[in-house]
């Protein structure tokens, strides 16, 4: 028999590939790799560069890598020109080589800052946070549309930063904050040119070069100061106060280098922690109250489950609460399913040579996985693109890390599945339940709510939600 070849590729001639898709940026790259699955399969491949670039669209098949092969697809490409910096040499959890280092940085965050009972020291600032959120929603009034996006990004910078810098900081300083960090963000997909024939485009568009060393100068410019006065209480008032991301990051060792980690590498680290949690949270918040305005019976259905498990007269539903709710969780899960902020995790790649549902990965590929294309694949999914929480209220519950199985996979799976699920989906409920609690939610004659969607860094709605709130 015959070894197994790469997985079909659609252009005759590779390059033209490339270029088509080079020149529709992202929106027009999911577009076409949707087509070509149609065309040719689940499992796909371009020849980008030397690394062939694999595409798997099946949750089965995902299921087979990830989980039942995970140890060989938890790699991840070297990064290129510009990820080089923003990740100081691939010196953070989401771009780490699977190694000793990427284990010690995510195993930090894990134990550290992410378990439930580290989570739970930070329900004032959540509270907080909803305050502030409410008060600005009051002020808009019940008449006056209000983009409701904006909000949530300052929410959930202003929460990830507090556990990321310590529970002091200002309004003032969290927008500090967010600006630099949004800033990277917006332009990432510009920059991308840069990473192409590198050694050419640093020549052909050193302005666009010198752009981007310039956001990540005033990046080190906010974040440095706010790592030293961290340092200063760490070593000063040693114990009364909650630790934040950056404490744990001060004492770390990486194994290999039996070394600590330098500044560039804890700004490195906080930053990927500020936007691993803000933009996908700010997102998906987004797409679940556009479709609870553009559904009002689901939006009435969750408030009388709201009703029923906190009373007519509470003010605020508590975050152990949102656990007695059924409905809340698949609202939710919904949104995730059907509006994942990422439409593709990020790349893996394996560590040998290896068969995937018949066909060759080798060693050198970037193996992507479609994770809007599983969550919305017509043969797993009743009616795939209608927006239906009760799908979710059946006896069979579905498991979102997808360890038994994958038919959604809006974190991964696996090996590098996202070490922030929790915190995400208690942000989610959270959010989700208190605002429909506080507000009904309506739409805007003139302003009807459009699903359309467009890539930005996540996958953001076209004609971003403009909405009501009439206080209950
Ligand atoms: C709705 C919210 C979120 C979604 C949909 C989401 C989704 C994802 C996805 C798809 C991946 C890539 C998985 C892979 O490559 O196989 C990922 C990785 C990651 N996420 Fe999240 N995420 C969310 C929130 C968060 C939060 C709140 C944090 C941290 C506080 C976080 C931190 C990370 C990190 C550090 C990685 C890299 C993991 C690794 O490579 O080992 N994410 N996330």
């Amino acid at each position: 028999s015959s070894l197994p070849q790469l997985p079909p590729d659609p252009n005759f001639l590779p390059f033209l590939g490339t270029l088509r898709w080079l020149r529709q940026g992202f929106t027009g790259l999911n577009i076409y790799l949707r087509s070509v699955h149609h065309r040719l399969g689940p499992i796909i491949s371009l020849r980008v560069s030397s690394r062939p670039a694999i595409f798997v669209a099946n949750g089965s098949l995902a299921h087979q890598a990830l989980v039942l092969n995970g140890a060989v697809f938890a790699d991840r490409p070297p990064a290129a020109p510009t990820s080089k910096i923003t990740s100081s040499n691939q010196h953070v959890i989401t771009s780490g080589i699977y190694g000793a280092t990427w284990r010690t940085l995510r195993r930090n965050l894990t134990s550290e800052i992410l378990q439930p009972s580290r989570v739970r020291s930070y329900s004032h600032a959540r509270r907080w946070v909803l305050e502030i959120l409410s008060d600005r929603f009051r002020k808009h009034g019940s008449e006056e549309p209000i983009v409701v996006v904006d909000h949530f990004h300052y929410a959930m910078f202003a929460l990830l930063a507090l556990m990321c810098f310590g529970d002091k900081l200002d309004e003032e300083q969290i927008k500090e904050v967010g600006y630099v960090q949004r800033r990277m963000l917006l332009n990432f997909s510009r920059f991308n040119i840069l990473n192409l024939f590198p050694k050419l485009t640093k020549l052909i568009y050193k302005s666009k070069w010198e752009e981007f060393l310039q956001i990540r100068r005033e990046q080190e410019d906010v974040l440095l100061p706010l790592i030293r006065a961290r340092r200063k209480i760490v070593q000063e008032e040693n114990k009364d106060y909650v630790q934040s991301y950056v404490d744990t990051l001060l004492d770390l060792e990486l194994p290999d280098e039996k070394r600590k980690l330098n500044e560039n590498e804890i700004i490195s680290l906080c930053s990927e922690f500020l936007n691993g949690g803000t933009d996908t949270t700010a997102t998906t918040l987004q797409w679940i109250m556009a479709n609870l305005v553009k559904n009002p019976e689901i939006q009435e259905r969750l408030y009388q489950e709201i009703k029923g498990v906190a009373g007519e007269e509470a003010k605020e539903i508590e975050e152990e609460e949102a656990h007695k709710m059924p409905y809340l969780k698949a609202v939710v899960l919904e949104g995730l399913r059907r509006h994942p902020p990422g439409h593709m995790v990020l790349p893996h790649s394996v560590t040998e040579d290896t068969v995937l549902g018949g066909y060759k990965i080798p060693k050198k590929g970037t193996v992507n996985f479609m994770v809007a294309e599983i969550g919305r694949d017509p043969a797993v999914w009743d009616e795939p693109m209608a927006f239906k929480p009760e799908r979710f209220m059946g006896e069979e519950s579905v498991d979102i890390t997808g360890s038994r199985g994958i038919k959604m996979m809006p974190f991964g799976a696996g090996r590098r599945i996202c070490p922030g699920i929790g915190l995400a989906m208690l942000h989610l409920e959270y959010y989700v339940a208190n605002m429909v609690r506080e507000f009904e939610w309506k739409e805007v004659k003139g302003c009807e709510v459009d699903l359309a969607e467009k890539v930005e860094f996540t996958v953001v709605m076209k004609h971003p939600l403009k909405a009501r709130a009439v206080p209950r």
